[in-house]
């Protein structure tokens, strides 16, 4: 198993790596690969911790000898917000990079699965299937938005506001990964219930959990650890379902025939190929029916960005 890392050297990118150093199942190979001339001592640096998982570090322009051979390729390279942006004023930066790795994915390891972590989410991973389109290696069954963060923020804000075990809390967060395009579906949550304040109060938090962190931040980047976390689960997940693993479900943001956009997040069967099977997304309460429908405009719009830029 190969799994390679784009933007390695960055925040989330170092924690990302560290986690899956010690996570991997023993024989995998962690490719790590950043413009950064610091990635190669990244990789040593994390060389020195006993598991049997093999690192290298690759610095420069060209990410080719670290995507060779990988089946797994998760990719947060770019920059991260400010307090007072958007993420969609990543955009102008962030769609280039996206755009030019992907395309190196594509000549290089076009069957592996791709991860894309890079914001404006809704947007990069458009423009990765356009790329992959273009280059006639489109399978939709291997793109994914990582949005595994709105999951586990959602987790950790029900166990804290219910008191309840958050091991035990299991929650379906879909549309897409910005303010109101993230939807937790709070009213499936099993063994406890919220009154109507409860429900647009978390919903509100959960939507601008990585404004709060990037305010807390106060300039000093957004969500690294949290994301470095949550990005190591659906790596994971992603490489138990090619071993074969059973039953393995995670929520991403993907190209799944869904009636409502053509990227939406919702949660996927994990197997050899990537997307075994999109799932139902289940029953919703009308609150979450009306706030799934005014989304819609806005994610649609953020994913014809991404169509276009790459046209
Ligand atoms: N999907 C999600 O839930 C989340 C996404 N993000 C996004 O992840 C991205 C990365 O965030 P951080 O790691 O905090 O930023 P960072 O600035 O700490 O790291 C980004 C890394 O990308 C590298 N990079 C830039 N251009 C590159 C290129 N062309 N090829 C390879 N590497 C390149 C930089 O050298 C840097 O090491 C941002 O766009 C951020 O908005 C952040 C948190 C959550
Ligand atoms: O908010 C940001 O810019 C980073 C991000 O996507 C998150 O923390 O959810």
């Amino acid at each position: 198993m190969k799994v390679a890392v784009l933007g390695a050297a960055g925040g989330i990118g170092q924690a990302l790596a560290l986690l899956l150093k010690t996570q991997l199942p023993a024989g995998s190979k962690l490719s790590l690969y950043d413009i950064a001339p610091v990635t190669p001592g990244v990789a040593v640096d994390l060389s020195h911790i006993p598991t049997a998982v093999d690192v290298k570090g690759f610095a420069g322009e060209d990410p080719t000898p670290a995507l060779e051979g990988a089946d797994v390729v998760l990719i947060s390279a770019g920059v991260a917000r400010k307090p007072g942006m958007d993420r969609s004023d990543l955009f102008n930066i962030n769609a280039g990079i996206v755009r030019n790795l992907i395309e190196k994915v594509a000549s290089t390891c076009p069957k592996a699965l791709v991860g894309i972590i890079t914001n404006p989410v809704n947007t990069t991973v458009a423009i990765a299937a356009e790329v992959l389109k273009k280059a006639g290696v489109y399978d939709k069954n291997r793109l994914f938005g990582v949005t595994t963060l709105d999951v586990i923020r959602s987790e950790t804000f029900i166990a804290e506001a219910k008191g309840v075990d958050v091991e035990q809390v299991k929650i379906n967060v879909i549309g897409g990964h910005s303010g109101v395009t993230i939807l937790p579906l709070l009213s499936q949550v099993e063994g406890v219930s919220f009154s109507d304040e409860e429900v647009a109060n978390l919903t509100t938090r959960i939507q601008n959990a990585g404004t709060e962190v990037v305010e807390a931040k106060a300039g000093g980047g957004s969500a690294t650890l949290s994301m470095g976390q949550a990005a190591c689960r659906f790596g994971m997940s992603l490489v138990k379902g090619l071993q074969g693993e059973s039953g393995v479900i995670e929520c991403a943001y993907v190209d799944g025939g869904s009636e409502h956009a053509e990227f939406f997040a919702q949660p996927v069967l994990l197997g050899k190929n990537g997307v075994e099977e999109v799932l139902a997304y289940g029953d919703v309460s009308e609150f979450e029916a009306n706030a799934r429908d005014a989304m819609l405009d806005t994610l649609k719009g953020d994913i014809k960005l991404g169509v276009e830029f790459v046209g």
